[in-house]
């Protein structure tokens, strides 16, 4: 068995109070392993993006246990919480997100620099990341002359550009066609196998759950199912 990376149990999270309070999440248990490429499924409001930005520290929860890369998540303070997304953590959006006065290396690059890394270097891992998403010719080449696909591409080396063991992907295929979808796709699940990544998809796509590991099924806050592929 791999190591764990993910480890939640029981986990509550409610938003309001009184009449208008909102049960997100209402008990959710799972663990991911290293090397791992999980689906998230379930339908709209059943709450994956709740989950999510809790196992990245983005929201506080009431109550269980959250265990992420070896750190208790109760117990950081809001300055660890910064430190370990941004060291530990990958995001890759529905929305690619990018810069548009930015070409795609600088893009790429963006969040190193933020980070403090001299721009030469922080280039020259952006390349490198590049070169890996297969857009090695468009170093260059700004966000609007590409195609839907290759911004996600650009998308993806900008979010792994840092290396991060743990990489959350909230839609990432939902604004892109059926092909576009799958290169995407190959290479998301190609990052977990090879760097040995672990990764959450949270997706209401069904022509991508053929790439996960397992798949998560969540209903009214709750992990109801679990499959293997
Ligand atoms: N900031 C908030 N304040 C109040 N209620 C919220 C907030 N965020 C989410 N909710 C509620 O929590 C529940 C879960 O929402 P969540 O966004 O996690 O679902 P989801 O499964 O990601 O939905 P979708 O697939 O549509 O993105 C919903 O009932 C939602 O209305």
């Amino acid at each position: 068995m791999n190591k764990t990376i993910l480890h939640c149990k029981d986990i509550i999270k409610t938003f309001g109070s009184g009449e208008s309070e909102v049960f997100a999440l209402r008990g959710v248990t799972l663990d991911v392993y290293e090397g791992e490429l999980l689906m998230l499924v379930g339908p709209s409001g059943c709450g994956k993006t709740t989950f999510v930005s809790v196992i990245t520290a983005l929201l506080s929860f009431d109550s269980g246990i959250c265990n992420v890369l070896g750190h208790d998540l109760t117990t950081m303070d809001e300055d660890e919480k910064v430190l370990f997304r941004g060291k530990s953590v990958g995001f890759v959006f529905q929305a690619f997100n990018l810069l548009p006065s930015l070409t795609a290396v600088e893009n790429v690059a963006l969040p190193l620099t933020i980070a403090g890394e001299k721009r030469a270097i922080a280039l020259q891992k952006a390349k490198a990341m590049l070169d890996e998403v297969e857009l090695s010719s468009k170093y260059d080449v700004r966000p609007s002359h590409l195609s839907g696909g290759q911004q996600q591409r650009v998308a993806i080396a900008r979010a792994l550009v840092h290396n991060p063991e743990f990489i959350i992907c909230d839609e990432p295929t939902s604004s892109l066609d059926h092909k576009s979808g799958q290169i995407v796709m190959e290479l998301l699940s190609k990052m977990t196998k090879e760097k040995g990544k672990t990764m959450i998809v949270v997706t209401h796509d069904n022509r991508i759950y053929e790439y996960g590991d397992r798949m998560a099924h969540m209903e009214d806050g709750k992990i109801i199912k679990i499959e293997e592929n």
